[in-house]
């Protein structure tokens, strides 16, 4: 691993930056939603984004006028300094008196106490107000997520939402609280300073514009490139995640196949596209600070040579040039923070781009309000397809009757589990329709969906919390003794009756591990609560053991009892005890009937079953 590492970095870090990388690395900042490349999330456009922004400062903007207020008194305390010292000045200077001059120095003294306590107070409320924005960030956010379609997670990946969820949300984090608050000060700051220095002498205070044209448009120049340059960094950096995820998920099969080198080869090529990005961003800001560093003290300068020169013509006193001296010299921590933190907050755009763009996947969904009359699903003409123009079902009718047990079969890849998604109102067909009592499945609420229909597959996540918790995502409401009653029908009890805590056992990574046919049968129980009235069976039991499998099966009996099932089998026993069988062939139905009418049909299932038979 060392070796590759050294023999990665070094020719990377040895490449001297040129202007063929500018080129292509910059470029133009989208005003509408950039397509996402490859299957992942949209990132939203800088309209959406600063529509975004605009709408959290004016949901805010009663607490954000408090803090401008706090910000500016302190700003004004913090002027009376270079104007104190630029009247003593004068008064020393024309011949004064000791209490003059103690008087001057008592109101220097009040001024600085004064700032502190409002400086204090207003980054108090600032901060306040940061967090507020951000808990409400973080919730609409987490809101926006756990709604996406299914389908279009599957599509773009964990890496993409992992480095939304964790890297985006911290950037922004950070320029919210802190950002937004020091943009404030150095806003409030810089445009007090200035108009304190106008007030003492005009002619004076136009020596601290010179840096203006010098700041203007390198700063635009920085700007215009870094939104770009920031969004790639962030694009990378959910391409490392997803790719060391991955690799962690899967790391048997990477190990089975011997994938190591392949992943490593992976994890390079994503290191190496973050690593030129933050290249090119530390390039940009490499040509920004030289000159905005000189350009900041270049006010100084020119107010004394320039002050100088007006104090021997009679048009300023010694006291004026000093108190607009103090002034330039003030100015420049108010501009270096306005600069360093307009990057900051280019950074935190780039985030908010792409925690905003979650908000534009378009819903696969929609709630009509409608209520299904009856239970009976009927599919009708339904074709799908993953990808655009590759459909895999092609236009599939089926009736399910109520209460019946219906076993699909057929070849790998036939496109039996896709179908059973489809009835489960998983993902929306791309023509037809899949109805529930008259109703198209994707018009039902989740919840409501999940009442007439649910999926039961071999994959069954244990969520961190308690064992009430896990139980109550079936159900609500449901009281402490639903939950046991639900546990014993699937007949949890001998392994429930052993936990440390009962219901209040916490389970998930880092709490009380379930093995797997515990954490089937904790599924089962969550689908008993849910009570949906048809359930579609996908490889239920594969994962476990034979023995464990045999205990979940009879769990799953109980669950199945006056239900209409789906089941999608891959041993043909289930067709041999199904109400109906359903022969699924390259994405259609070609055989629908009873075991013993597809038996005297002498089709394909006739031939499935006699060569399981002979085996
Ligand atoms: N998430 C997906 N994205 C793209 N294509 C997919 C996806 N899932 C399945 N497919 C493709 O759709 C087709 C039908 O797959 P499906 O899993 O529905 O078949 P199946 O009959 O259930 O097969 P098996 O018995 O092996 O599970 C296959 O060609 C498969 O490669």
């Amino acid at each position: 691993m060392s070796d590759t590492m050294e023999s990665f970095e070094g020719p990377l870090l040895d490449q001297p930056y040129t202007e063929g990388d500018e080129a292509r690395l910059s470029a133009p900042e989208a005003a509408g939603p950039t397509p996402a490349p490859g299957n992942r999330l949209p990132i939203a456009g800088s309209l959406a984004v600063r529509a975004e922004a605009w709408r959290l400062v004016k949901r805010n903007r009663q607490s954000l006028a408090w803090v401008m207020v706090f910000y500016a008194a302190a700003a004004v305390t913090g002027l009376v300094g270079p104007y104190i010292i630029g009247r003593l000045v004068d008064t020393v200077s024309g011949g004064t008196t000791m209490s003059a001059v103690t008087g001057l120095s008592l109101v220097l003294l009040g001024a600085v106490v004064a700032q502190a306590f409002l400086q204090r107070f207003a980054s108090y409320r600032s901060m306040v107000l940061g967090e507020k924005v951000f808990a409400d960030l973080r919730e609409e956010f987490m809101g926006d997520v756990t709604s996406l379609p299914l389908s279009t997670v599957e599509r773009a990946g964990t890496g993409d939402l992992l480095s939304r969820t964790t890297n985006d949300v911290e950037a922004l984090s950070h320029a919210v609280r802190f950002g937004v608050p020091r943009l404030l000060v150095a806003l409030v700051t810089l445009a007090l300073t200035l108009a304190a220095a106008f007030v003492v002498s005009p002619l004076l205070g136009l020596g601290l514009l010179v840096s203006a044209p010098f700041i203007a448009p390198v700063t635009r120049w920085y700007l215009k490139r870094s939104g770009p340059a920031y969004q790639r960094e962030h694009a990378a950096y959910g391409t490392i995640d997803g790719t060391i995820s991955e690799a962690a998920d899967g790391a048997l099969t990477v190990d089975a196949l011997s994938l190591g080198p392949q992943r490593i080869g992976r994890t390079r090529a994503a290191i190496r596209e973050a690593f030129e990005a933050e290249r090119y961003t530390l390039w940009l800001r490499s040509m920004l600070f030289p000159v905005t560093e000189l350009a900041l003290w270049l006010p100084a300068v020119v107010v004394v040579l320039w002050g100088g020169w007006l104090v021997s013509v009679h048009s300023a006193s010694a006291g004026e040039v000093a108190a607009v001296a103090l002034y330039s010299v003030s100015l420049t921590e108010p501009v270096n923070t306005l600069i360093l933190w307009l990057d900051e907050l280019q950074f935190g755009a780039a985030s908010l781009a792409r925690i905003v763009g979650v908000k534009e996947v378009p819903a696969d969904r929609t709630v009509s309000g409608e209520s299904p009359r009856g239970s009976r699903i009927s599919v009708r003409n339904v074709t799908f397809a993953y990808r655009a123009g590759r459909n895999v079902l092609h236009g599939v009718d089926l009736e399910l009757v109520p209460g019946e047990r219906l076993a699909m079969v057929g070849p790998s890849g036939a496109g039996k589990s896709t179908l059973g998604r489809l009835i489960a109102g998983i993902n929306p067909p791309s023509a037809g329709s899949v109805t529930v009592g008259g109703v198209p499945l994707v018009d039902l609420a989740v919840e409501e969906l999940r009442r007439e229909v649910a999926l039961v597959t071999q994959e069954h996540h244990v969520f961190v919390g308690t064992l009430a918790d896990n139980l109550r995502l079936g159900k609500e409401d449901a009281g402490d003794q639903e939950l046991l009653e639900a546990l014993r029908d699937v007949g949890a009890e001998p392994w429930f009756q052993a936990l440390p805590d009962g219901l209040e056992t916490e389970l998930g990574s880092g709490g009380h591990a379930l093995t797997p046919a515990q954490a089937q049968e904790l599924a089962l129980a969550r689908l008993v609560l849910a009570d949906p009235h048809t359930l579609v069976l996908d490889e239920a039991t594969s994962l476990i053991d034979p023995q464990a499998a045999r205990s979940v099966e009879q769990s799953l009996g109980a669950v199945l009892s006056g239900r209409t099932v789906v089941a999608i089998a891959h041993r043909l026993h289930t067709a041999h005890d199904a109400d109906r069988v359903a022969v699924v062939e390259d994405g259609r139905i070609t055989e629908l009937g009873s075991h013993d009418e597809l038996l005297a049909l002498n089709g394909s299932y006739a031939a499935l079953w006699r060569s399981w038979r002979s085996e």
